[in-house]
């Protein structure tokens, strides 16, 4: 056999998928399914959750492992033991926040890491990309920090936005601020690790 020939598989990229304490985070399930759909066969996804996305989701419905802040406390209790948002930083190809709440807006934008989520964007290897999918009321969208915040994400941090909707917001409101269609989202994974499907 001509070595020349041999098509040596790819190593599946590394997804790293960030679900934040925004009513889009009821989005989760339906992202990663249309992920696993797409092209589950090419990539790996491991699903990030801080505490207050898990009002919105169940990890059961999701089909990937999630992981939670109390996921990386209970992993470390002696020197040995692994640092979980290290290893998530050295596992992922890279890294979409689906949906950025404002909260973690302002916390990336400060450097703040008190949760799994933003202590791996803390560590994170600026060649990898990452991509965040703000999602909020639209009166927090209109104000003044968010577009201060926004913009320390693309021109400090580098981070890509998919940016949010006019849609009618789970309060009732209709405005700016829901989160880009899961099937939009989808497919910027997609581009992003370059897999054909
Ligand atoms: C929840 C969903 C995905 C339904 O289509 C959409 O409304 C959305 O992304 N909302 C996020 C913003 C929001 O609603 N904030 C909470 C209080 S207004």
């Amino acid at each position: 056999m001509d070595p020349s020939k041999e098509t040596i598989p790819h190593a599946k990229k590394k997804i790293l998928i960030g679900a934040t304490g925004s009513v889009a985070s009821v989005k989760i399930p339906i992202i990663v399914k249309t992920l696993v759909e797409k092209v589950g066969h090419l990539v790996e996804i491991k699903v990030v959750a801080t505490t207050a996305a898990l009002h919105f989701f169940d990890p059961k419905d999701v089909l990937a492992e999630v992981l939670t802040d109390k996921d990386e406390w209970s992993a470390w209790n002696k020197m040995s033991d692994p640092v979980m948002h290290i290893d998530l930083r050295n596992w992922a190809d890279m890294f979409i926040i689906c949906p950025l709440d404002a909260n973690t807006l302002a916390k990336l934008a400060q450097g703040l890491c008190d949760n799994l989520i933003t202590c791996i964007l803390r560590a994170w290897d600026e060649s990898r990309p990452v991509i965040v999918c703000p999602a909020m009321n639209t009166n927090m969208w209109n104000h003044k920090f968010t577009a201060i915040h926004l913009a320390t994400l693309t021109d400090v941090l580098n981070y890509r936005i998919v940016p949010p909707i006019s849609k009618l917001l789970a309060c009732g409101d209709l405005g700016v601020g829901a989160m880009a269609e899961y099937h939009t989202i989808v497919e910027e994974i997609i581009k992003e690790v370059g897999v054909a499907h």
